[in-house]
């Protein structure tokens, strides 16, 4: 048997896809490794997936799109008690990666109804329950006695946080607080679980202590009754509707009529409210933004898998899809051949690799802050808050674009849901919107930036954090991309930074001056704020770019440094002429520099051409995981497709109720008149 680099070669596969296999020049385990930032990790991925693919019990038992909402949810509650009950077989305890794997590939992405449990509610009360508050709840939470959620955003309000109209109004005389939804737009809506399955949930509310607001703060809320999951006394309930997509979570809405809870049950590690209503500050105002913080954190990575779903699907079915010729005098082609395919879906592989290493240090960041954070040390909140805010909207953005672009790469099929191309684009555009819609954060970031360059723009760039020392640096007048016989990645490095630092500077250049003209504040920062949010971008962008140089140079491995070194030579070219614009209108890159990038560009195409199904196998995504017929490991995708539209509702029976109902009779008078 010979062994080959490429580890999904199986006997019987589709012999296009196996040829696409045996041209792999690296060893997808090792770049597993390399995607899941631990040999180890990718390992036990492996072992987990095996055992699930062992356990028929938790298999789908039929395709997603053929079941209803509720057949959905019936369906992921059964497979979700069962993995709860047999967790300890499966993954080791307590390990969120594990956990985060075992629920896609069982699960899937359409949620669960434990969703928001898990995503929020437990490192809500990690990072702000008192001690004595983790014992009460945190415990419970975590042995699935209670289910919880997170209950912020509001009918009328998401956004900002200051103008919620839920109120927690204090009672000195009971020692309560008296949780109030004055008005229908002060209601919560959108809360995952919320709807249906949660019991618990974390609720913000503005805090009244005496008649004075002290803004928005979290509580542990009892919502249901925890034998008959009756909604409580002064509890309005509900299911918002089907959205675009995540229909398996039970997005919700939530009303209080002047529902008490006691004091104790404000989340007081930080933040504490005596029996007698003296409040005591938190060490950081934002300190209780904390679960937005680690859903931002964290879905870097979660977006980047679901990118690279649709690019494993879209990269696999262009190999078996033969269609036109390129050599009149040659056989059909397969659809991967075309310049063009290629060009639609490299790029964002290289990007899908560029935010998984940007993920993986962005989780490392927010673990730091964390515990930093839980000694009384808030110092690098800031720093944390400004990176995930540009990340998670940039890295949203461009996952949608390029779920797209694979979908479109599948031509008709792709928009079949057999494809599955439909949901992960709706789950996963979902993440331009929750946690920050993605304008306000890149306006959150471009505070942070602003400030910046006030310090660099008033001779203090010495007090710039690392994240942003680039813009007190001097730039060269040109680049020297082409210019210098050993072009590497700091010449693109440097022209990032040169890009990112003008437009930093520029943008806030005319903040400033509006303001000089008289301007009041928040005037001139709406006026300036297109401008703010495109420095925001490419500040992140060139971090993204960072983010990628620094893992290439530590992998040691020569066969997957050879072929990462090539992503992220597509990855630079492809950024660059992607934001030329910015490159050219101050002459620092000039039209024959962005020629050679873009003979750059196809050259690295052609090269990584040999390597593409490789790149993208090496996400070791199951056959279950990916729930996507075009995308099947074993390439044999039209006999399954015809399997599929065979096994349609529609397909039980010959004749439809609606044809014998309607479209019979029609005919039939139609036919009747003529004569
Ligand atoms: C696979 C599918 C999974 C699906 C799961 C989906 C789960 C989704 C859950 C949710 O969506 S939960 C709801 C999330 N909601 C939001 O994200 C709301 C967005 N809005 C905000 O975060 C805030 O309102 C705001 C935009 C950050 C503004 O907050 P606020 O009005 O309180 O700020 P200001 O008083 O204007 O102060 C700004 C000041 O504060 C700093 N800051 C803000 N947040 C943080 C933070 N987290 N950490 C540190 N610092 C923070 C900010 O930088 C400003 O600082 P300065 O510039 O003034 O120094
Ligand atoms: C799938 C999904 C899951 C969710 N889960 C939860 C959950 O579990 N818990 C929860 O509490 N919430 C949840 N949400 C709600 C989500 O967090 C909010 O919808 C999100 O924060 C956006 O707020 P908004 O709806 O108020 O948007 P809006 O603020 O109304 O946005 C509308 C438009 O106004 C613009 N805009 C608003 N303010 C500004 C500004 N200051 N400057 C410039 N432009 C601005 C926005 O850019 C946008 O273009 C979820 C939402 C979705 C879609």
């Amino acid at each position: 048997m010979v062994h080959h680099q490429n580890k999904a070669i199986r006997e019987g596969d589709n012999p296009d896809l196996t040829a696409e296999r045996v041209t792999g020049t690296f060893d997808t385990h090792s770049m597993a490794a390399q995607i899941y930032n631990s040999e180890a990790h990718a390992r036990r991925r492996r072992e987990i997936t095996e055992i699930i693919a062992k356990r028929p019990e938790l298999h789908d038992t039929k395709p997603f799109p053929f079941m209803t909402r509720e057949e959905k949810i019936l369906e992921s509650s059964r497979k979700l008690t069962l993995i709860t009950k047999h967790m300890n077989e499966i993954i080791e305890p307590n390990n969120s990666n594990e956990m985060f794997h075992l629920n896609n590939e069982v699960l899937g992405i359409e949620g669960h109804p434990m969703a928001l449990h898990g995503i929020m509610f437990i490192p809500a009360l990690t990072a702000q329950a008192s001690e004595e508050q983790q014992k009460k709840w945190l415990t419970r939470a975590i042995n699935r006695e209670i289910v919880g959620t997170y209950a912020q955003t509001e009918l009328g309000h998401g956004t900002n946080l200051q103008n919620l109209e839920t109120t927690a109004t204090y009672d000195v005389a009971t020692q309560e607080f008296v949780l109030h939804t004055p008005t229908i737009t002060g209601l919560k809506w959108w809360p995952g679980n919320l709807g249906k399955s949660s019991n618990y949930a974390v609720v913000v509310a503005l805090m009244f202590i005496k008649g004075k607001n002290y803004g928005p703060h979290t509580f542990m809320v009892p919502l249901r009754d925890e034998k008959t999951h009756q909604p409580l006394k002064g509890i309005t309930i509900g299911d918002i509707g089907p959205k675009i997509a995540y229909n398996v979570t039970d997005n919700g809405f939530l009303g209080f009529d002047h529902y008490r809870i006691p004091r104790t049950n404000l989340l007081m590690r930080h933040t504490r409210v005596e029996p007698d209503g003296t409040y005591v500050k938190p060490p950081h105002a934002k300190i209780n933004y904390s679960a937005m913080v680690h859903v931002r954190s964290h879905m870097i990575t979660g977006q980047a898998i679901m990118l690279s779903y649709a690019l494993t699907i879209a990269t696999r079915y262009s190999s078996v899809r033969r269609q036109g010729q390129i050599d009149t005098t040659q056989p059909e082609v397969k659809v991967l051949e075309y310049q063009t395919q290629q060009h639609r879906l490299f790029p964002y592989i290289a990007r899908a690799y560029a935010f998984v290493f940007a993920g993986a240090e962005t989780v490392k960041l927010y673990e730091r802050v964390l515990e930093e954070v839980a000694t009384g040390n808030v110092s690098l909140m800031a720093d944390l808050h400004a990176l995930t805010s540009g990340l998670k909207s940039v890295v949203s953005h461009y996952t949608a674009q390029g779920i797209e672009q694979a979908r479109m790469a599948c031509g008709g099929h792709g928009y079949s849901q057999a494809s599955y191309m439909s949901e992960i684009f709706g789950v996963a555009v979902g993440g331009c919107t929750y946690e920050g819609e993605n304008m306000v954060m890149l306006l959150q970031l471009a505070r942070y930036l602003v400030k910046s360059a006030s310090l660099v723009k008033t001779g203090q760039s010495s007090k710039l954090g690392p994240l942003v020392a680039y813009l007190g640096a001097k730039s060269d007048s040109t680049s020297l991309i082409d210019r210098t016989p050993t072009t590497g990645f700091a010449e693109y490095v440097k022209t990032f930074q040169h890009i990112a630092r003008r437009q930093t500077l520029k943008a806030a250049d005319k903040f400033f001056g509006l303001m000089e003209k008289g301007e009041k504040r928040p005037i001139a920062w709406n006026k300036s704020s297109v401008e703010l949010n495109r420095a925001s971008r490419l500040h992140t962008r060139l971090y993204i770019v960072e983010a990628f140089v620094r893992r290439v140079e530590e992998v040691a491995d020569p066969r997957l440094k050879e072929v990462l070194t090539d992503l992220l030579h597509l990855h630079v070219n492809y950024e660059l002429l992607d934001m030329s614009t910015y490159a050219l209108e101050d002459g620092f890159v000039s039209s024959s520099q962005l020629d050679y990038v873009r003979d750059q560009l196809y050259f690295y195409l052609a090269k990584i051409r040999p390597n593409a199904v490789s790149l993208v196998d090496s996400w070791e995504f199951s056959d279950q995981e990916l729930r996507s017929v075009l995308g099947r490991r074993d390439g044999h995708v039209y006999e399954n497709l015809f399997a599929w539209a065979k096994a349609s509702p529609l397909n039980k029976t010959d004749v439809l109720p609606s044809v014998d109902k309607y479209l019979k009779p029609l005919m039939e008078s139609a036919r009747a008149s003529k004569l």
